[in-house]
Order: structure tokens, then sequence, then C-alpha cells
């Protein structure tokens, strides 16, 4: 299905590890192994489970997060090491990044890690080790519904030399049944209205009389740590977005 992609450059096939003390602080911060070994944001064996049969979405031919379609197409969990992976690279497609350091990348997976609610999602080539596409599930504890959860889909990406091979729908869907598997009683998402035959053809909708999106902009540093562990403290990130 995907042999015609074309290879990418060298740069993006090396693997720089993680070494440097500073980093290791981060590590036990994270509660992980002071080593080489990776730490993934939530348990890869969920995935493994996900029943894409309940998705609307129609894949032709026939592909799911445990079998993507390909021996070298990986879909699991963000990895603590996947900041050498092009994984901010890949969100830089979807919207304005920043200049995120390496420590930034750890503070921030440490403490969506930490929280429990952060399904951050990709697709790699294993060939390459390079990260192809993202998608996030963000669990929303409610009070209401009986103390209910929703589930945010935000910050959907596919590489855009991979695109138009499934691989939108691949990371959507695993991102929308993992939320039905988490006990989610709804998914939703904003998007561009170019977008809407994309998630419609996923079994999203609009709803009537209840299909509009708002915002209000704050002018200024927009990344301000309201973290009560750090509140006080020197933002760690005060780039606008
Ligand atoms: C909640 C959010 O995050 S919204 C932000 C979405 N992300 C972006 O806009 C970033 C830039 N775009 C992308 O990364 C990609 O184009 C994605 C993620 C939207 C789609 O990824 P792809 O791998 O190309 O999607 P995929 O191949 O699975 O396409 C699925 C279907 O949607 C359609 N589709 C894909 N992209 C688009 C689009 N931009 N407009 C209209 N239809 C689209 C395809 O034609 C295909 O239709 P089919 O099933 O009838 O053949």
């Amino acid at each position: 299905m995907l042999q015609e992609l074309r290879k990418p450059p060298t740069s993006a096939r090396r693997v720089v590890s993680i070494s440097s003390e500073r980093d290791n602080v981060l590590r036990r911060k994270m509660g992980g192994p002071v080593s080489e070994e990776e730490l993934s944001l939530y348990d890869p064996a969920m995935l493994l489970s996900l029943d894409f049969f309940r998705s609307p979405a129609n894949f032709s031919p026939r592909i799911s997060a445990a079998v993507p379609g390909e021996s070298w197409l990986k879909v699991r969990p963000l990895q603590s090491g996947d900041f050498h992976r092009g994984f901010l690279q890949i969100l830089s497609q979807l919207t304005k990044v920043g200049d995120v350091s390496l420590t930034q990348f750890l503070n921030r997976f440490a403490q969506m890690r930490a929280s429990g609610d952060y399904y951050v999602t990709v697709i790699v080539d294993t060939r390459y080790d390079k990260i192809i596409g993202s998608a996030t599930l963000v669990l929303e504890r409610k009070f209401i519904h009986g103390c209910a959860t929703r589930g945010r889909l935000e910050d959907v990406v596919v590489d855009d030399t991979y695109r138009g091979k499934q691989l939108g729908k691949l990371i959507v869907v695993t991102v929308s049944l993992l939320a039905e598997q988490l006990g989610c009683y709804k998914m939703s998402l904003d998007c561009k209205d170019k977008l809407i035959p994309f998630y419609k053809s996923i079994g999203y909708t609009l709803e009537p009389g209840n299909a509009n999106t708002m915002n209000i902009r704050y002018e200024g540093p927009t990344a301000r740590s309201i973290d009560r562990n750090t509140a006080g403290s020197k933002p760690e990130n005060t780039e606008p977005s």
C-alpha cells in the first residue's frame, strides 16, 4: 500500500540518545529508570485490544492499530525518546510549535504521564525510526452526568509525504476507540470546515444547534504553568502560540 513513499532525509534517520545529567534528573522526576530505557506515556497494550470493527470508518484494505497494514508501521503511545524521532517536527505541520527544548519536552511528558489523562498516540515508520503521525486523546473529567468523562480529540496530523494512505483515519479511529474503552461518554473535536468530510467519514457528526466553536484568545505569553506544584515559579514556556 505504502511502498511508493519516498525515503525521508538521512538526518531524520539519526537517533540521538539522551544522556545528560539534567535529563537523568528529569527521568527520576518521571519515576522512570536512569537508563537509556524509554518511558511510554501510557500502557501500549491498551492499543492491541481495540476493536476496529466498532468504528464506522471504511478501511480498504482493512487495517487497525494492532495490524496497521505494513510491517514497518507501528502505532504506539508517545515515548520519552520521541523528541529525537521528529515528534515536534510533525506537530509543526499542524501549527506553530515554537522552539521547544528537550528539557521542556521531557517536563511536559512527565506532567502528562503523571496526570494519566493524556493519550498522545503516534505512528512510527520503523524503517527510519521516525514519527509520521500523531493524535491526542485528552480526558476531561466532569461532575455532570454522574462524574462522567468526556474525550477531546486534539492535534491530529500525518506527515505530508504519507497522507492519503488511510493513516489519518487510522490514528483518529485509534484514539476514538481508546476513548470509548476508557469509558468516555462522548468524544469532541474542533476542526476547519474543509475537514468536516474527513471526520464525518470516521463517525463524527455536527449536532444541530450545537456545532459552534467559540474562543477567547489572550494577548502575550500563553503557556504559563498553572501547575499547583510550580505555581509562583518562573513560567517554563513564555513563547506565544
Ligand atoms: C482535531 C484536529 O486536530 S483538526 C486538525 C487536523 N490536522 C491537520 O489539518 C493537519 C494537516 N493535515 C493532515 O495532517 C492530514 O491531511 C489529515 C490528518 C487531516 C488526514 O490525513 P491522511 O492520512 O491524509 O487521511 P486519510 O488518508 O486517512 O484520509 C481519509 C479520508 O479523508 C479524506 N481527507 C483527508 N484529508 C482531507 C482534507 N484535508 N480535506 C478533505 N478530505 C480529506 C481522504 O480523501 C479520505 O477519504 P476516503 O476515505 O473517502 O478515501
